[in-house]
């Protein structure tokens, strides 16, 4: 078991739950609360150019706080390595619950479906457009609550949404054609299409746009032609066909999905995606932690709201997580020295 000296003490690394390019993510045990975290462990050397990526990356995930987005908890950098400290998801892949349930309800889609609207509008909202969401990319968590994740891809172009972006980037099964056509895109259009495909996916349990062959499947994504199973109700085919609008301009509206028919069927209110904010002052948390470091409240907040994204930082979002659950406040210590050495600066 490789030891990372940047994580002694602080975080207990147990097993490793995704591999993927130059990072992999671990499960872990936030030493000082007890509750498990993931950690996506980033080898710098090997990042190459990719290494703007992981400071856009970190740069999005520190201005998002949203329930259907993957909590960041803390960042630690070293000489060679990133450790991104994150919300820990314990359902897994939508892609893989797709997958195990062959295909969803139509219900069930819609109380996915809407989870994930709430997210993408959250990210809009913030002048964010994901550009690379798909099933593998969307996690459920232990109350079977979506959380997006993965926005190494996502762009927050200069001049706001409005201005175009060039790149072409995330994969191409979930591509809108503008995308494959490399034309210049707007990024929330490519977000609408890539959750035509999410949608496709959980009612249908199968992918629009499939193909080994690369180019026959960008064939396919540009004549926006797809099976239309006899299961599908008037009111899906009709949602799917709106978002997967070969010609971006007659695409659907995120804000329009929100008050779509058929995502407020049996629910009458549109979607709400505004975020609860974590970032408020929460009494009994900066309590137990001010005892914990035997300063005054105050002083405790004081170093809090500058949001660092160090372990207290972590500690607090952990602590407030656990109040939200309605579990006990409290801390184990640490070993001394260590405790001592996190004092406040
Ligand atoms: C798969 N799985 C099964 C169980 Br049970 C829990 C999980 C799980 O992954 N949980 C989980 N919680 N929090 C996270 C994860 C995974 N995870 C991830 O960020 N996972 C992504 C998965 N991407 C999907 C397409 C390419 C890579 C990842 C990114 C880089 C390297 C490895 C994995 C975070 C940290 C945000």
């Amino acid at each position: 078991m490789v030891r990372y000296a940047e994580l002694k003490g602080l975080y207990e690394i147990e097993k490793t739950i995704g591999c993927g390019g130059f990072a992999k993510v671990k499960l872990a045990t936030h030493v000082a609360t007890g509750e498990k975290v993931a950690v996506k462990i980033m080898n710098k050397t090997g990042l190459g150019d990719d290494l703007p990526r992981v400071k856009l990356e970190l740069k999005a995930l520190k201005s998002f706080s949203h329930q259907h987005i993957c909590k960041l908890y803390q960042v630690i950098e070293s000489e060679t390595h990133f450790f991104i400290v994150i919300e820990y998801c314990s359902g897994g892949e939508l892609f893989d619950h797709i997958v195990e349930k062959n295909r969803l309800s139509e219900s069930e889609s819609r109380t996915f479906f809407r989870q994930i609207v709430s997210g993408v509008a959250y990210l809009h909202s913030l002048g964010y457009a994901h550009r690379d969401l798909k099933p593998e990319n969307v996690l459920l968590d232990k109350d079977q609550n979506l959380k997006l994740i993965d926005f190494g891809l996502c762009a927050r172009p200069e001049g706001g949404m409005g201005s175009p972006l060039y790149t072409s980037c995330g994969s191409p099964t979930y591509a809108a054609p503008e995308l494959v056509l490399g034309k210049k895109y707007l990024g929330p259009e490519v977000d609408v299409w890539a959750m035509g495909v999410l949608l496709y996916a959980l009612l249908v349990g199968a992918l629009p746009f499939d193909d080994i062959n690369i180019d026959s499947l960008y064939k396919k994504i540009l004549s926006g032609k797809y099976a239309e199973p006899p299961f599908l109700s008037a009111e899906s085919k009709r949602l799917i066909a709106s978002m997967l609008q070969v010609d971006p301009k007659k695409r659907i509206t995120v804000q329009e999905l929100l008050s779509h028919p058929w995502l407020t069927l049996g629910i009458l209110d549109p979607v709400d995606y505004t975020s609860i904010d974590l970032r408020k002052y929460d009494k009994d948390c900066v309590d137990v932690m001010a005892s914990y470091y035997n300063v005054n409240p105050e002083r405790m907040w004081r170093h809090l709201k500058k949001w660092k994204y160090d372990y207290h930082t972590a500690t607090y979002f952990l602590l407030l997580s656990r109040k939200k659950r309605g579990a006990v406040l409290r801390l184990v210590s640490l070993p001394g020295q260590l405790h001592l050495k996190m004092r406040l600066e």
